[in-house]
Protein backbone atom coordinates (compact mmCIF):
# COMPACT_ATOMS: atom_id res chain seq x y z
CA UNK A 1 0.00 0.00 0.00
CA UNK A 2 1.07 3.59 -0.35
CA UNK A 3 2.60 5.59 2.03
CA UNK A 4 0.22 7.99 4.06
CA UNK A 5 1.95 11.81 3.33
CA UNK A 6 2.68 13.51 7.07
CA UNK A 7 2.67 16.61 7.77
CA UNK A 8 3.64 18.29 11.03
CA UNK A 9 2.28 21.31 12.00
CA UNK A 10 4.13 23.07 14.34
CA UNK A 11 4.26 26.40 15.67
CA UNK A 12 4.94 28.54 19.03
CA UNK A 13 1.99 28.93 21.51
CA UNK A 14 -0.88 31.04 20.41
CA UNK A 15 0.56 31.37 16.96
CA UNK A 16 -2.18 29.66 15.43
CA UNK A 17 -2.34 26.27 14.66
CA UNK A 18 -5.23 24.95 15.86
CA UNK A 19 -7.26 27.79 14.21
CA UNK A 20 -5.76 26.83 10.70
CA UNK A 21 -6.42 22.84 11.87
CA UNK A 22 -10.05 23.70 12.56
CA UNK A 23 -10.96 25.03 8.54
CA UNK A 24 -8.98 22.54 7.72
CA UNK A 25 -11.13 19.73 9.26
CA UNK A 26 -14.00 21.66 8.87
CA UNK A 27 -13.80 22.76 4.74
CA UNK A 28 -14.95 20.96 2.02
CA UNK A 29 -11.80 20.71 0.34
CA UNK A 30 -12.94 16.87 -0.91
CA UNK A 31 -9.59 15.28 0.92
CA UNK A 32 -9.47 13.03 3.80
CA UNK A 33 -7.31 13.83 6.52
CA UNK A 34 -6.64 12.10 9.76
CA UNK A 35 -5.64 15.10 12.24
CA UNK A 36 -3.62 14.04 15.37
CA UNK A 37 -4.07 16.65 18.15
CA UNK A 38 -1.28 15.49 20.14
CA UNK A 39 -0.64 15.97 23.84
CA UNK A 40 1.89 13.68 23.83
CA UNK A 41 5.69 14.23 25.54
CA UNK A 42 6.20 16.67 27.91
CA UNK A 43 2.35 16.48 28.94
CA UNK A 44 1.97 12.59 29.75
CA UNK A 45 3.36 13.31 32.82
CA UNK A 46 0.54 15.96 33.51
CA UNK A 47 -1.70 13.38 32.02
CA UNK A 48 -0.70 10.82 34.24
CA UNK A 49 -1.25 13.14 37.14
CA UNK A 50 -4.95 15.02 35.56
CA UNK A 51 -6.39 12.51 32.96
CA UNK A 52 -7.82 9.19 34.21
CA UNK A 53 -8.56 8.73 30.41
CA UNK A 54 -5.67 7.90 28.67
CA UNK A 55 -7.13 6.69 25.33
CA UNK A 56 -7.66 8.34 22.02
CA UNK A 57 -10.77 9.94 21.20
CA UNK A 58 -11.52 9.76 17.04
CA UNK A 59 -14.59 11.84 15.72
CA UNK A 60 -15.24 11.41 11.67
CA UNK A 61 -15.40 15.01 10.58
CA UNK A 62 -18.84 16.04 7.95
CA UNK A 63 -16.12 16.58 5.36
CA UNK A 64 -14.51 12.89 5.57
CA UNK A 65 -11.59 14.14 8.05
CA UNK A 66 -10.97 12.09 10.77
CA UNK A 67 -9.90 14.03 14.51
CA UNK A 68 -7.59 12.09 16.42
CA UNK A 69 -7.13 13.51 19.81
CA UNK A 70 -4.09 11.31 21.16
CA UNK A 71 -2.99 11.28 25.20
CA UNK A 72 -0.36 8.72 24.73
CA UNK A 73 2.75 8.47 22.53
CA UNK A 74 2.49 9.76 18.87
CA UNK A 75 4.14 6.57 17.23
CA UNK A 76 0.79 4.65 19.32
CA UNK A 77 -1.46 6.82 17.65
CA UNK A 78 0.00 6.30 13.87
CA UNK A 79 -0.25 2.93 14.38
CA UNK A 80 -3.60 2.77 15.87
CA UNK A 81 -4.87 4.92 12.96
CA UNK A 82 -3.36 2.91 10.60
CA UNK A 83 -4.39 -0.86 11.94
CA UNK A 84 -8.31 0.78 11.83
CA UNK A 85 -7.61 2.01 8.13
CA UNK A 86 -6.41 -1.47 7.27
CA UNK A 87 -9.47 -3.16 9.10
CA UNK A 88 -11.93 -0.72 7.48
CA UNK A 89 -12.81 1.22 10.48
CA UNK A 90 -11.40 4.45 9.02
CA UNK A 91 -10.75 6.10 5.81
CA UNK A 92 -7.83 8.91 5.22
CA UNK A 93 -4.74 8.90 2.87
CA UNK A 94 -3.21 12.13 4.83
CA UNK A 95 -2.53 12.78 7.90
CA UNK A 96 -1.32 15.99 9.83
CA UNK A 97 -0.37 16.14 13.10
CA UNK A 98 -0.30 19.22 15.44
CA UNK A 99 2.68 19.82 17.87
CA UNK A 100 2.36 21.53 21.12
CA UNK A 101 3.59 25.03 21.03
CA UNK A 102 6.44 24.25 22.95
CA UNK A 103 7.40 21.51 21.13
CA UNK A 104 10.63 20.74 19.32
CA UNK A 105 9.50 19.23 16.02
CA UNK A 106 13.42 17.55 15.65
CA UNK A 107 12.01 13.61 17.38
CA UNK A 108 8.24 14.40 16.01
CA UNK A 109 10.12 14.23 12.43
CA UNK A 110 12.82 11.37 13.27
CA UNK A 111 9.68 9.33 14.45
CA UNK A 112 9.41 8.53 10.71
CA UNK A 113 12.81 7.20 10.02
CA UNK A 114 13.25 5.02 13.36
CA UNK A 115 9.83 3.58 13.83
CA UNK A 116 9.64 0.41 11.73
CA UNK A 117 5.57 0.13 11.92
CA UNK A 118 5.62 3.93 11.45
CA UNK A 119 7.92 3.43 8.64
CA UNK A 120 6.12 0.80 7.08
CA UNK A 121 2.72 3.00 6.44
CA UNK A 122 3.66 6.89 6.65
CA UNK A 123 6.10 9.41 5.07
CA UNK A 124 6.95 12.47 6.49
CA UNK A 125 5.77 14.85 3.92
CA UNK A 126 6.65 18.06 5.64
CA UNK A 127 7.07 20.44 8.48
CA UNK A 128 4.62 23.18 8.33
CA UNK A 129 5.52 26.32 10.75
CA UNK A 130 2.84 28.80 11.72
CA UNK A 131 4.52 32.36 12.92
CA UNK A 132 3.11 34.60 14.64
CA UNK A 133 3.83 37.91 12.94
CA UNK A 134 2.56 39.88 16.18
CA UNK A 135 4.70 38.11 18.49
CA UNK A 136 7.16 36.06 16.77
CA UNK A 137 9.90 38.61 17.22
CA UNK A 138 10.15 38.66 20.91
CA UNK A 139 9.50 35.15 21.05
CA UNK A 140 12.09 34.07 18.96
CA UNK A 141 14.51 36.51 21.45
CA UNK A 142 13.35 34.50 24.18
CA UNK A 143 12.43 30.67 23.31
CA UNK A 144 14.57 28.92 21.40
CA UNK A 145 12.36 26.41 20.54
CA UNK A 146 10.86 29.27 18.94
CA UNK A 147 14.17 29.52 16.96
CA UNK A 148 13.79 25.56 16.41
CA UNK A 149 10.46 25.56 14.82
CA UNK A 150 11.59 27.70 12.51
CA UNK A 151 14.94 26.10 11.34
CA UNK A 152 12.89 23.49 10.69
CA UNK A 153 10.46 24.90 8.92
CA UNK A 154 9.87 23.35 5.11
CA UNK A 155 7.42 26.00 4.39
CA UNK A 156 6.62 29.01 7.26
CA UNK A 157 2.77 30.36 7.52
CA UNK A 158 2.53 33.97 8.95
CA UNK A 159 -0.39 34.61 11.02
CA UNK A 160 -1.82 37.73 12.49
CA UNK A 161 -0.76 39.42 9.87
CA UNK A 162 -3.63 41.68 10.70
CA UNK A 163 -1.98 43.22 14.08
CA UNK A 164 1.20 44.24 12.33
CA UNK A 165 2.13 46.97 9.75
CA UNK A 166 4.21 46.59 6.57
CA UNK A 167 7.66 47.60 8.27
CA UNK A 168 7.53 44.97 10.97
CA UNK A 169 6.13 42.35 8.63
CA UNK A 170 9.31 43.26 6.21
CA UNK A 171 11.56 42.74 9.47
CA UNK A 172 9.91 39.54 10.42
CA UNK A 173 10.66 37.86 7.41
CA UNK A 174 14.36 38.99 6.79
CA UNK A 175 14.66 37.33 10.18
CA UNK A 176 12.91 34.03 9.32
CA UNK A 177 15.02 33.85 6.26
CA UNK A 178 17.86 34.67 8.13
CA UNK A 179 17.20 31.66 10.26
CA UNK A 180 15.65 29.87 7.10
CA UNK A 181 16.49 30.63 3.81
CA UNK A 182 14.94 27.45 2.40
CA UNK A 183 11.61 27.66 3.61
CA UNK A 184 9.17 29.98 1.21
CA UNK A 185 6.62 31.87 3.45
CA UNK A 186 2.82 32.14 3.18
CA UNK A 187 -0.21 33.65 4.86
CA UNK A 188 -2.48 32.37 7.50
CA UNK A 189 -5.07 34.71 7.90
CA UNK A 190 -7.24 33.28 10.76
CA UNK A 191 -6.57 29.93 9.72
CA UNK A 192 -7.48 31.10 6.07
CA UNK A 193 -4.52 29.56 3.15
CA UNK A 194 -4.69 27.54 0.07
CA UNK A 195 -4.54 23.82 0.94
CA UNK A 196 -1.98 23.35 -1.62
CA UNK A 197 0.81 25.77 0.94
CA UNK A 198 0.08 23.18 3.89
CA UNK A 199 -0.37 19.16 2.38
CA UNK A 200 1.63 17.83 -0.69
CA UNK A 201 4.92 20.12 -0.08
CA UNK A 202 7.39 17.15 -0.56
CA UNK A 203 9.60 19.00 1.74
CA UNK A 204 11.10 15.81 2.86
CA UNK A 205 11.63 14.34 -0.60
CA UNK A 206 14.91 13.63 -2.27
CA UNK A 207 14.26 16.15 -4.93
CA UNK A 208 16.44 18.56 -7.32
CA UNK A 209 14.76 21.77 -5.86
CA UNK A 210 16.45 23.82 -3.56
CA UNK A 211 14.94 26.99 -3.89
CA UNK A 212 16.81 29.91 -1.95
CA UNK A 213 15.99 33.49 -1.94
CA UNK A 214 18.95 35.63 -4.08
CA UNK A 215 18.65 38.40 -2.15
CA UNK A 216 20.00 35.84 0.85
CA UNK A 217 22.30 34.69 -0.80
CA UNK A 218 23.59 37.63 -2.11
CA UNK A 219 23.89 38.77 1.55
CA UNK A 220 25.38 35.44 2.28
CA UNK A 221 28.29 36.97 -0.44
CA UNK A 222 29.00 39.76 0.81
CA UNK A 223 29.08 38.73 5.20
CA UNK A 224 31.61 36.32 3.50
CA UNK A 225 33.85 38.88 1.49
CA UNK A 226 34.05 40.85 5.07
CA UNK A 227 34.88 37.89 7.38
CA UNK A 228 38.39 39.02 8.30
CA UNK A 229 37.03 42.23 9.27
CA UNK A 230 34.45 41.11 11.77
CA UNK A 231 35.63 37.75 12.75
CA UNK A 232 33.47 37.74 15.51
CA UNK A 233 30.27 38.34 14.29
CA UNK A 234 29.69 35.10 12.44
CA UNK A 235 31.43 32.93 14.81
CA UNK A 236 30.71 31.29 18.14
CA UNK A 237 27.94 32.39 20.17
CA UNK A 238 29.62 34.69 23.06
CA UNK A 239 27.42 34.49 26.01
CA UNK A 240 29.18 38.16 28.09
CA UNK A 241 26.29 40.21 28.18
CA UNK A 242 28.46 43.32 27.51
CA UNK A 243 29.74 41.61 24.05
CA UNK A 244 26.66 40.44 23.18
CA UNK A 245 25.68 44.34 22.75
CA UNK A 246 28.57 45.62 21.04
CA UNK A 247 27.32 42.42 18.74
CA UNK A 248 24.38 43.95 18.58
CA UNK A 249 25.76 46.98 17.74
CA UNK A 250 27.93 45.63 15.03
CA UNK A 251 24.77 43.66 13.07
CA UNK A 252 23.39 46.66 12.61
CA UNK A 253 20.33 45.75 14.41
CA UNK A 254 20.52 42.46 12.77
CA UNK A 255 19.19 39.70 15.50
CA UNK A 256 22.20 37.00 16.55
CA UNK A 257 19.77 33.71 16.82
CA UNK A 258 21.59 30.98 17.78
CA UNK A 259 19.83 28.96 14.94
CA UNK A 260 20.88 30.13 11.44
CA UNK A 261 21.64 29.25 8.44
CA UNK A 262 24.53 29.52 5.79
CA UNK A 263 25.01 28.08 2.10
CA UNK A 264 27.67 26.90 0.69
CA UNK A 265 28.49 26.92 -3.13
CA UNK A 266 31.23 25.94 -5.52
CA UNK A 267 31.29 25.53 -9.67
CA UNK A 268 33.92 22.93 -8.56
CA UNK A 269 33.19 19.01 -8.45
CA UNK A 270 33.49 16.81 -5.25
CA UNK A 271 34.98 13.95 -4.84
CA UNK A 272 32.66 11.42 -3.79
CA UNK A 273 34.44 9.68 -1.20
CA UNK A 274 36.24 12.41 0.37
CA UNK A 275 32.86 14.40 0.96
CA UNK A 276 31.30 10.93 2.21
CA UNK A 277 33.65 11.05 4.92
CA UNK A 278 33.72 14.64 5.76
CA UNK A 279 29.98 14.77 6.51
CA UNK A 280 29.86 11.83 7.84
CA UNK A 281 32.28 12.79 10.28
CA UNK A 282 30.11 16.10 10.44
CA UNK A 283 27.15 14.44 11.38
CA UNK A 284 29.36 12.62 14.49
CA UNK A 285 30.04 15.85 16.01
CA UNK A 286 27.96 18.33 14.67
CA UNK A 287 24.23 16.02 14.44
CA UNK A 288 22.74 16.99 17.20
CA UNK A 289 23.12 20.33 16.53
CA UNK A 290 22.30 20.05 12.67
CA UNK A 291 18.59 20.56 12.38
CA UNK A 292 18.18 20.44 8.66
CA UNK A 293 20.28 20.26 5.32
CA UNK A 294 19.66 19.95 2.03
CA UNK A 295 21.92 20.40 -1.02
CA UNK A 296 22.60 19.43 -4.92
CA UNK A 297 26.09 18.38 -5.52
CA UNK A 298 28.09 18.49 -8.26
CA UNK A 299 30.06 15.37 -7.99
CA UNK A 300 33.07 14.27 -10.13
CA UNK A 301 32.60 10.64 -11.88
CA UNK A 302 28.60 11.78 -12.80
CA UNK A 303 26.60 13.20 -15.11
CA UNK A 304 23.56 13.51 -13.14
CA UNK A 305 23.01 15.92 -9.93
CA UNK A 306 23.01 14.62 -6.40
CA UNK A 307 20.74 15.29 -4.05
CA UNK A 308 21.40 14.77 -0.04
CA UNK A 309 19.09 16.02 2.42
CA UNK A 310 19.42 15.60 5.97
CA UNK A 311 18.18 16.39 10.00
CA UNK A 312 20.42 15.69 12.79
CA UNK A 313 22.77 12.01 12.28
CA UNK A 314 20.34 11.58 9.46
CA UNK A 315 21.38 12.16 6.28
CA UNK A 316 20.30 10.50 2.44
CA UNK A 317 21.51 11.29 -0.85
CA UNK A 318 20.62 9.79 -4.39
CA UNK A 319 20.73 10.20 -7.97
CA UNK A 320 18.86 13.14 -9.63
CA UNK A 321 18.20 13.95 -13.35
CA UNK A 322 21.39 14.98 -15.57
CA UNK A 323 22.76 18.15 -15.50
CA UNK A 324 20.92 20.14 -18.61
CA UNK A 325 23.39 20.55 -21.76
CA UNK A 326 23.46 24.32 -20.85
CA UNK A 327 23.28 24.18 -17.72
CA UNK A 328 25.40 26.27 -15.14
CA UNK A 329 27.04 23.06 -12.72
CA UNK A 330 27.58 23.43 -9.31
CA UNK A 331 26.82 22.38 -5.88
CA UNK A 332 24.68 24.37 -3.49
CA UNK A 333 24.08 23.19 -0.38
CA UNK A 334 22.16 25.41 2.76
CA UNK A 335 22.70 24.09 6.86
CA UNK A 336 20.61 24.95 9.37
CA UNK A 337 21.51 24.58 13.13
CA UNK A 338 22.43 26.24 15.98
CA UNK A 339 25.35 27.64 16.61
CA UNK A 340 27.22 25.44 14.17
CA UNK A 341 31.05 26.45 13.26
CA UNK A 342 30.29 27.91 9.76
CA UNK A 343 34.48 28.11 8.89
CA UNK A 344 34.80 24.51 9.59
CA UNK A 345 32.12 23.87 7.57
CA UNK A 346 32.73 25.59 4.42
CA UNK A 347 36.81 25.24 5.03
CA UNK A 348 36.21 21.29 5.14
CA UNK A 349 33.99 21.46 2.10
CA UNK A 350 36.51 23.16 0.18
CA UNK A 351 38.72 20.52 0.71
CA UNK A 352 36.65 17.99 -0.30
CA UNK A 353 36.60 19.30 -4.25
CA UNK A 354 38.97 17.59 -6.51
N1 LIG B 1 -5.72 38.73 14.76
C1 LIG B 1 -5.53 37.46 14.45
N2 LIG B 1 -5.72 36.50 15.37
C2 LIG B 1 -5.53 35.20 15.04
C3 LIG B 1 -5.15 34.82 13.72
N3 LIG B 1 -5.02 33.47 13.69
C4 LIG B 1 -5.31 33.05 14.95
N4 LIG B 1 -5.64 34.09 15.76
C5 LIG B 1 -6.03 34.03 17.17
O1 LIG B 1 -4.91 33.65 17.96
C6 LIG B 1 -5.35 32.91 19.10
C7 LIG B 1 -4.58 31.61 19.22
O2 LIG B 1 -4.91 30.78 18.12
P1 LIG B 1 -4.82 29.20 18.18
O3 LIG B 1 -5.22 28.70 16.84
O4 LIG B 1 -5.53 28.68 19.37
O5 LIG B 1 -3.27 29.02 18.40
P2 LIG B 1 -2.44 27.67 18.65
O6 LIG B 1 -1.17 27.81 17.89
O7 LIG B 1 -3.28 26.50 18.35
O8 LIG B 1 -2.19 27.78 20.20
P3 LIG B 1 -1.59 26.64 21.21
O9 LIG B 1 -2.29 25.37 20.89
O10 LIG B 1 -1.89 27.20 22.56
O11 LIG B 1 -0.13 26.59 20.97
C8 LIG B 1 -6.85 32.71 18.93
O12 LIG B 1 -7.51 33.66 19.73
C9 LIG B 1 -7.09 32.99 17.45
O13 LIG B 1 -8.36 33.50 17.18
C10 LIG B 1 -4.96 35.87 12.73
O14 LIG B 1 -4.61 35.63 11.56
N5 LIG B 1 -5.17 37.15 13.16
Amino acid sequence: MALTPTTILTGFLGAGKTTLLNRILREDHGLRIAVIENEFGQENIDNEILVQDTGEQIVEMNNGCVCCTVRGDLIEALTTLARKRDAGELHFDRVVIETTGLANPGPVAQTFFVDEEVNAHYMLDAVVTVVDARHAMQQLDEHEEAQRQVGFADTMLLSKTDLVNPEELDALETRLKRINPRAPIGRSDFGVVPIAEVLDIKGFNLNDKLELDPDFLAAEEHAHEHHHDHDHEHGEHCNHPSHQHAQHDHHHSHHTDDIAAFVFKSERAFDPERLDNFLGSLVQVFGPKMLRYKGVLLMHGTDRKVVFQGVHQMMGSDLGPKWGETEARGSKMVFIGKNLPKDVFIRGLEQCLV
